[in-house]
């Protein structure tokens, strides 16, 4: 760890610290996450979701893990290092973001979605602060709780952050999948049209009261497993007819309800997949057309095709972020007086892992498709959500219609639940307060700090709250 001199602080979280840093030889500008619990010995860090997961990842839209460090039973892991994250961004913007710029951001990371599902692995954890943001790319973080989609159910461990989670999850189902991301997907595209959150529960029992107020009950007609998966544990779900979106969030287009209204589906199956969602007309205009293929008078631009936007008129204002905001990085002696950096320095042995080798990702021929929506610029073979074996899942494929639902089911999955129903009914649903707090994390072990930094021996803060001001729902 002594190659990089520690800089600031620019997030905890519940599994660890993160702090922006420089190589000492390159100059390079790396983030540095200090996992919170010690690891003593190797096969535990090579086991870890966040490890196993992030080696097989090389995309554009994933942000890069370049190096695992183990230290002293101290676990560091080294990243691509990002100006901020999505939500540390929302917090800053006085005005809404454009469409196009929503749009834009939107496309990457069901881009980086699409390919990590037919990687076989779902996030789990989708939210603002996963994402992360520099200049005009954004890459989806934070892997810790990723899961392998073959992996054996049941799936009881904590899962997400409650404003992002998916029914099913909320329901304590211990079978599901990357329908769970795209849900959380829903969620997010809302928050970036009203810069505050669309379900921001106050616990699980409000968290569904708000989704019920939002997109209606479940009925037997959007989500039979779903009652019987309430069913089972006793919970009856309000009743509640629900509100066009179109009424919550005014700014948005047509196109762009429409395919939240298919994300936010009660059933996992009836969400689209990532593949598919990109393929939806709200998408249209990130796909680029060779200027010999367009039609003579269509009046599309002629911005050259780059990395997410392509076309577009409008441009992610180039805020600084409260976090960080992307230091000269020619050389670490640029940065080296400050009184608030530090050294790794440790007289222990380094062992690390370079983790390039696993990274086999080439981007291919993305501009040069012809077909609008056949062909995605980045284009992974769609792949089918999982289920178990027995069910013999079918997910249905063919074209958005936004006047209808986009995926008709041809089998339900069924959901095994746990006893949730005391859980539930003991919960106090208050929807009267205007500030809300982050989800408790789960009780972690801390780790010990292992260099000379009395300043990084603080003991980790939750973030602070998120004070979003909320709009009644309802
Ligand atoms: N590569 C990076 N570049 C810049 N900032 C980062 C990077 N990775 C993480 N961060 C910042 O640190 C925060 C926490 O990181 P991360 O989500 O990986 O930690 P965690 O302990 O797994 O958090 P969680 O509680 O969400 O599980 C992020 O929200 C982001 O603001």
């Amino acid at each position: 760890m002594e190659r990089y001199l520690v800089m600031k602080e620019v997030g905890c979280g519940t599994f660890g610290t993160v702090w922006r840093a420089v190589h000492k030889e390159t100059g390079e500008i790396v983030a540095i996450k200090k996992m919170k619990k010690n690891y003593y010995c190797w096969e535990e860090c090579m086991n870890l979701r966040e490890v196993k997961s992030l080696r097989k990842m090389n995309h554009p839209n994933i942000v890069k893990l370049k190096e695992v460090i183990r230290e002293h039973n101290v676990l560091y892991f080294i990243f691509e290092y990002m100006e901020c994250n999505l939500y540390q961004f929302m917090k800053d913007k006085d005005k809404s973001f454009s469409e196009s710029e929503i749009r834009d951001r939107c496309f990457q990371v069901f881009q980086a979605l699409a390919y990590m599902h037919q990687q076989g692995y779902f996030h789990r954890d989708l939210k603002p602060e996963n994402l992360l943001i520099s200049k005009d790319v954004i890459k989806v973080a934070d892997f810790g709780l990723a899961r392998e989609i073959s992996s054996e159910p049941p799936f009881t461990e904590y899962v997400s952050t409650r404003w992002y989670r998916a029914p099913e999850v909320l329901l304590q189902a211990s079978v599901y999948g990357p329908a769970v991301d795209m849900w959380a997907m829903g969620a997010i595209m809302a928050e970036l049209f009203n810069l505050h959150p669309l379900f921001p529960g106050t616990n699980e029992a409000d968290e569904i009261h708000k989704i019920c107020n939002v997109i209606g009950s479940p009925s037997q007609n959007s989500w039979a497993d779903g009652l019987r998966l309430a069913d089972s544990i006793k919970y009856q779900f309000p009743q509640y007819p629900g509100i066009h979106l179109s009424r919550l969030i005014p700014s948005a287009s047509e196109f762009a309800i429409s395919l939240i209204s298919a994300l936010c589906s009660w059933d996992p199956l009836k969400r689209p997949t990532a593949a598919k969602a990109l393929q939806h007309p709200f998408f249209k205009p990130c796909y680029y057309i060779p200027p010999s293929l367009r039609p003579r008078d269509t009046g599309i631009s002629k911005t050259p095709p780059t990395v997410g936007m392509r076309g577009a008129p409008e441009h992610w204002s180039a805020r600084r972020c409260s976090v960080g905001a992307l230091p000269n990085n020619k050389h670490a002696s640029n940065v080296s007086s400050s009184a608030a950096r530090t050294s790794f320095k440790t007289g222990g042995t380094q062992t690390r892992l370079d983790t390039q080798q696993y990274q086999n990702y080439v981007p291919s021929e993305r501009f040069e498709q012809t077909d609008l929506f056949a062909q995605p610029l980045y284009r992974p073979a769609e792949r089918n959500y999982p289920v178990p074996a027995h069910l013999g899942r079918v997910v249905p494929r063919g074209s958005w219609d936004i006047n209808e639902k986009p995926m008709i089911p041809m089998v339900s999955p069924h959901l095994v639940v746990a006893d949730m129903a005391e859980k539930l009914a003991n919960l106090t649903v208050n929807s009267g307060s205007q500030t809300v707090r982050k989800p408790p994390p789960p009780a972690l072990k801390a780790g010990s700090w292992n260099f000379h930094a009395p300043y990084l021996n603080r003991a980790c803060e939750i973030p602070p709250a998120r004070g979003y001001q909320r709009k009644a729902v309802g």
